[in-house]
């Protein structure tokens, strides 16, 4: 099941050349930035651990297809996310490439420094809008979270590094079920009011819908400015383009996605992977929308990580790519 890639056509002109001007007529943003979290996001949730050279060849291939940030690895405990376990030698191992951004995740103070030791120039707090899952993942409270994040957020501003704030369970929680727009609106505020320069809203078990996803950002929106809000949706329930598509058209101009489509959390059982970043970007394409990413690098990539996962991709583009040996 894996893809011969010399069986693809080269780059097809098409959805990938009709440039801005359907996205300005229909009054989507001009361009969307697409943060990718498959080296961390993808690999935290693999059984197997990924060798550390495949993770940085992983991310150096990322960096040649033209996305604007890619996110490293995480500095939290080895106990927890044994996957991750290797950070500091990811985040010292990969070429930087100019203008990409290499964030990575940091839960506290003792991650944060590990993270700037490593060379690490853009941090991501990851909180949660579910005490439930808060407990789970980061061992405290969304309230001693906000606290640790503080600190990290006053460090990283006399160093000027930037740091972007997650909010898991925007859509559901594993173990709440439903969460109120209110209370993602509460913590993405406290987190934006810190300091953190974007907000991204997590479906971390991919439940939510474009019904719900509209309802969330509609309370978001009232606190935050829409230039600082990102998505980031799982597409456990197959809903993850259709919650991306609603978001863009609100006016969301930054959303997260995954190589391959790998991803999940390893504290929210049965969240599958993180929408594709393949098929995020062959969506975008099709509506005008420039990303500056280059679709076939991405899919050759997609296939080397799958490859040496020995696993089947989860972009519908990728097996749709292989199974008709086009591009469209
Ligand atoms: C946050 C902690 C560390 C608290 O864990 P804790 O056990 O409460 O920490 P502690 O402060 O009590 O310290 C206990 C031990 O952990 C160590 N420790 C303490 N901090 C660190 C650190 N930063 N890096 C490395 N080690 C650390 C510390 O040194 C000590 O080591 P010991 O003395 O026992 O040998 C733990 O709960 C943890 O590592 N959690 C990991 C959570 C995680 O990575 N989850 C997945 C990412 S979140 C996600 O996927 C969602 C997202 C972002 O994608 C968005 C979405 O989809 O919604």
């Amino acid at each position: 099941h894996f893809y011969d890639t010399h069986l693809w056509p080269q780059r097809s002109s098409g959805a990938c050349t009709r440039k801005t001007s359907e996205s300005q007529a229909s009054g989507l943003p001009e361009y969307i930035k697409i943060v990718e979290v498959g080296p961390r996001d993808g690999l935290q949730n693999e059984k197997v651990i990924v060798p550390t050279d495949i993770k940085i060849e992983l991310i150096n291939r990322l960096s040649k297809t033209g996305l604007p940030a890619i996110e490293v690895t995480s500095f939290v405990s080895s106990k927890w996310v044994p996957q991750m376990a290797d950070h500091k030698e990811v985040m010292r191992g990969i070429e930087r490439h100019p203008g990409v951004q290499y964030p990575v995740l940091t839960p506290n103070l003792q991650g944060f420094h590990s993270a700037i030791a490593a060379g690490a120039t853009e941090v991501s707090v990851f909180g949660a809008a579910s005490e439930s899952f808060s407990k789970m993942n980061i061992n405290c409270s969304i309230e001693e979270s906000i606290e640790k994040f503080e600190e990290i957020a006053k460090s990283a501003r006399n160093m000027d590094i930037p740091v972007r704030g997650y909010v898991s369970c925007a859509l559901g929680c594993p173990y709440e079920g439903n969460i109120i727009p209110a209370k993602v609106a509460e913590v993405s505020k406290r987190l934006y009011s810190m300091g953190c320069y974007e907000i991204s809203l997590g479906d971390t078990i991919g439940v939510g819908t474009p019904g719900s996803m509209k309802r969330m950002l509609e309370a978001v929106m009232k606190e935050i400015p829409l230039s600082a809000l990102a998505v980031h949706c799982h597409d456990t329930y197959g809903q993850a383009l259709a919650n991306i598509l609603t978001a863009i058209q609100m006016g969301v101009a930054v959303v997260d996605s995954s190589v391959a489509g790998l991803g999940g959390c390893p504290y929210a059982k049965g969240a599958t992977g993180n929408v594709a970043t393949e098929d995020v970007i062959y969506m975008l394409n099709g509506l005008g929308i420039n990303t500056g990413v280059d679709l076939y690098t991405v899919m050759e990539t997609g296939n080397f990580i799958c490859t040496a996962l020995n696993k089947k991709t989860n972009s519908k583009v990728a097996q749709a790519s292989f199974n008709t040996g086009t591009i469209h």
